[in-house]
């Protein structure tokens, strides 16, 4: 909190000295030639390495020879206390009047700055003197008391060390400017030091610790920079105030160029960093020797930490180090112009003195910010106790920050644990339907097993295992879907009970979290996550929905099998009850029809069956033939009509039932109760014979009984007759009756190409003799106990006008059109 007041300010230059070094031992032996002269301690000459031969008279004119005037110039035979007298001696006395003072010394490497500002044993340096020199100036001084406090500090690599930690820990360090004390660097290790020993030992200390290397020009090459600030602060009469002076001395790391030093790797880096400080400091002292109003302190720390050294509150002594070698004639030369652009910088100093009554304001005006600042904290404080008691209780920042974050890990462990639990859920579902399929199936085998109904695909699963595994599998899975349902039943109000937290969550945030930015971050990461649990519970939906459609469709599948089992059940039951019939059925039996064969679905194929019983003639005789009626062979052939004895009724087999077109005939011969039956065939191809039609044995390989072959062709008598007879009665021994087929294909009506085919040959019409009246049909069916369609006895008696087209004329009214194929004719004729 102490502020600085300007005491005495008086404007002035750095002080620059040069110092030159004397040949090492080293360069004497190999013969290096000194090329720096030293005049009149301020002239320095830097001689022309190249210009040793005398009568070397093309190199004269183009000399490299260069003068330089300093504040003070130091030659090799100057030791250095007397150095120390001439340049840093005075500094001490501003320091311990409240005035800031720096010296430092540049120079490249293996020049003499160390040995300047440290120096050895037998030759202290500047930094031992000027202590020492400090505390000689406290011991002198009577009525003032002071306090020394020192720190010790390196740059390398562009980081700050503390060299001056008794703990050995030299962390990196940060660099602050303060408008009032100015720069700083903090953190670091301040020692009070009560005696010059004190600091000797805090310099060897922190020498020892400072990173040096050998290079190949200087064995014990500093690779940083070290500075060593010396802060004295006097009181003396109260009323006076406080005087604080600060002595900085650097050593500063050598420039050198990388092609003189052979470095490599971790020097080559330590060179680049070192050059890239010391070219700041020599734009820096570029700018400020210029006047500019920029200065690039901010380029390095090094510059930075001179900042007010070179340009601010300070007197300042810059030692310019140089060697005398020829073989550094770039590098003195360099230093030579930096130094001497350097003495062009002035400074202003000012005395820091710190007055009480100032002191006084200052607490007063530190007191009224404090003052505010402590109210702005109530006002924060009272909107934190609106919260609820577990959230922030101080506007701590990091309060605020763990807030947040436990906010957030809370949602994200909340929709984890709900993602978790869905899936969780799925699966459960998934097992549930499995189970209930696997008991259904389960089930339908132990009931077939049961019931041994044969048929059923399942059985073919049951040949596996027996009846008891089965049912003892059965049980078993009735215990897992028990289970399901339970654990289904826990996962769902866990899932509840998650989706509660989640809200409450979700009210907190506003409270919890309360940088408005990353609340508006966290509801999206919320957002998405939620996003992210509804899509598996869409997921979860989608997925039982297709396991229900699937069960549907095993289900759908499996009423189909179950009609297909019933439906042939219902045609065995048929055929067994048309057997048993036909058993009951006294004398002969003639059937004339067809059946669907089996598969109804796509109509075909179809066969056409003929069954008959053997009869009796009028003699009395039993006959085993069928007539074919009264027709004529000649329009047999015209209407295509198959002959009876080229066709085998009883094994006709059709691909389509829909292919087959025709008429039946059911007629009666005088006297004679015979069955007539003809078909025109409408499709071509049916109108030959099949081939295996003529094999009744292809019935038997269908399971059906081979009829009696066909009979042999009719008597020409019954075949002859042409006649119109007058309709008879069939005989009171005859019963002939009518059972119900299956399907029949519509009327082939006939072309009027066809008919004229028939010439005048006579057709059967309605008063035909041979065709029984429909009065007649319907008495015998009623005697069977079987009803014949109404409509269809009408046609066969050709008395309906519907199917009489006289537009055809030749449309012969004796031909019924049957709306049913099958239809089986059951007569007893001589019974
Ligand atoms: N004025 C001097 N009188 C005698 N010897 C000196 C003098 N100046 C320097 N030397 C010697 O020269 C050598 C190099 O000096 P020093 O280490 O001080 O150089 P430097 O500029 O600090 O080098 P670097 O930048 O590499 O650290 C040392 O052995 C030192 O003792």
């Amino acid at each position: 909190m102490a502020a600085a007041s300007e005491g005495d300010e008086a404007s002035s230059r750095i002080n620059v000295a040069v110092r030159c070094r004397p040949l090492s031992e080293t360069e004497r032996s190999n013969n290096v030639q000194s090329i720096c002269r030293v005049m009149d301690r301020r002239l320095v000459i830097l001689l022309d390495p190249g210009a040793s031969a005398a009568n070397d008279y093309l190199r004269q004119d183009k000399s490299k020879e260069k003068r330089f005037a300093f504040d003070q110039a130091f030659g090799s035979d100057v030791d250095t206390k007397t150095l120390f007298k001439a340049t840093t001696e005075p500094l001490i006395k501003s320091v311990l009047q409240g005035y800031n003072a720096t010296v430092f010394a540049y120079g490249s490497t293996g020049a003499g700055k160390t040995f300047t500002m440290i120096g050895t044993t037998i030759e202290p340096g500047i930094m031992f003197r000027s202590v020492e020199e400090i505390f000689a100036g406290v011991a002198g001084s009577d009525d003032h008391t002071f306090t020394v406090t020192c720190t010790f500090v390196e740059v390398y690599n562009e980081n700050l060390r503390d060299l001056g930690s008794s703990d050995g820990k030299e962390g990196i360090l940060d660099l602050r400017e303060d408008p009032v004390t100015g720069t700083y660097v903090v953190g670091i290790t301040e020692i009070r030091a009560e005696s010059v020993q004190e600091v000797m030992d805090l310099l060897q200390m922190g020498n020892q610790r400072r990173t040096t290397e050998p290079t190949s020009m200087n064995v014990t090459s500093s690779r940083s920079h070290a500075v060593l600030q010396v802060r004295v602060e006097r009181r003396g009469n109260p009323s006076l105030g406080i005087l604080i002076g600060k002595l900085s001395m650097i050593d500063l790391a050598g420039s050198e160029r990388a092609s003189h030093t052979n470095n490599s790797g971790l020097r080559l880096l330590e060179g680049a960093n070192i050059n890239r400080s010391l070219l700041a400091l020599g734009n820096c002292i570029n700018a400020l020797a210029s006047g500019s109003h920029f200065v690039p302190y901010r380029d390095s720390k090094l510059t930075r930490l001179l900042k007010d050294s070179l340009g601010g509150n300070c007197r300042t002594v810059m030692v310019a180090n140089i060697s005398p070698s020829h073989v550094s004639y770039e590098d003195t030369l360099n230093t030579l112009k930096y130094a001497n652009r350097a003495k062009h910088i002035r400074v202003r100093a000012k005395q820091n003195l710190v007055r009480p009554d100032e002191h006084v304001s200052q607490f007063e005006q530190a007191i009224a910010d404090l003052r505010n600042e402590v109210s702005i904290l109530k006002s924060k404080l009272a909107q934190r106790r609106e919260l609820p008691s577990d959230s922030i209780v101080e506007g701590d920042e990091n309060v605020l920050k763990e807030a947040s974050e436990n906010w957030k890990l809370e949602v994200i462990r909340n929709l984890e644990s709900r993602t978790s639990l869905q899936r969780s859920l799925i699966d459960v579902e998934r097992g549930l339907v499995q189970w209930r399929v696997e008991l259904g199936q389960a089930k339908d085998i132990i009931l077939h097993w049961e019931g041994r109904s044969g048929s059923s695909p399942s059985n073919r699963r049951s040949d596996a295992r027996s009846l008891e595994e089965w049912k003892e599998a059965t049980a078993q899975i009735e215990e897992n879907i028990k289970e399901n349902i339970e654990t289904r039943r826990s996962l769902n109000e866990r899932l509840q009970q998650n989706k509660v937290a989640g809200k409450e969550l979700q009210k907190q945030l506003s409270q919890r979290v309360l940088n408005e930015d990353l609340r508006a971050f966290l509801e999206l990461i919320q957002r998405v996550q939620v996003l992210e649990v509804e899509r598996l519970e869409l997921d979860h939906f989608w997925e039982i929905h297709r396991q229900q459609l699937e069960q549907s469709d095993q289900e759908i599948a499996m009423l189909r099998e179950q009609l297909r089992l019933r439906n042939a059940h219902i045609h065995e039951q048929r055929q067994q009850l048309s057997k048993e019939k036909q058993e009951k059925m006294p004398g002969h039996v003639f059937l004339l029809g067809s059946t669907l064969a089996e598969s109804s679905p796509q109509r075909g194929p179809l066969r056409v069956m003929q069954a008959w019983a053997p009869w009796r003639d009028e003699d009395g005789q039993e006959q085993e033939r069928v007539n074919s009626g009264n027709l004529s062979v000649s329009e047999e052939a015209t209407d295509d009509f198959p002959m009876q004895d080229k066709i085998n009724w009883r094994a006709l087999e059709v691909p389509l039932a829909s292919q087959i077109k025709g008429l039946a005939q059911l007629q009666q011969n005088a006297g004679t109760s015979r069955l007539l039956a003809a078909k025109a065939w409408k499709d071509k191809s049916l109108r030959s014979i099949p081939e295996r039609a003529r094999r009744p044995l292809a019935l038997a390989r269908n399971g059906v009984a081979p009829p009696p072959l066909a009979p042999p062709a009719p008597p020409r008598e019954l075949r002859e007759p042409r006649e119109p007879r007058e309709p008879r009665e069939p005989p009171g021994n005859s019963s002939p009756s009518q059972t119900r087929g299956s399907t029949c294909p519509p009327l082939r009506r006939k072309s009027s190409l066809e008919a004229n085919a028939l010439g005048g040959q006579r057709q059967p019409s309605v008063g035909d003799v041979r065709s029984p009246g429909p009065a007649h049909q319907r008495q015998i069916l009623r005697a069977q106990g079987v009803a014949a369609p109404q409509r269809q006895l009408d046609k066969n008696s050709g008395i309906s006008g519907a199917y009489r087209d006289k537009s055809r004329g030749r449309a012969r009214s004796e031909h019924s059109r049957m709306a049913r194929v099958g239809r089986s004719f059951v007569h007893t004729p001589g019974r």
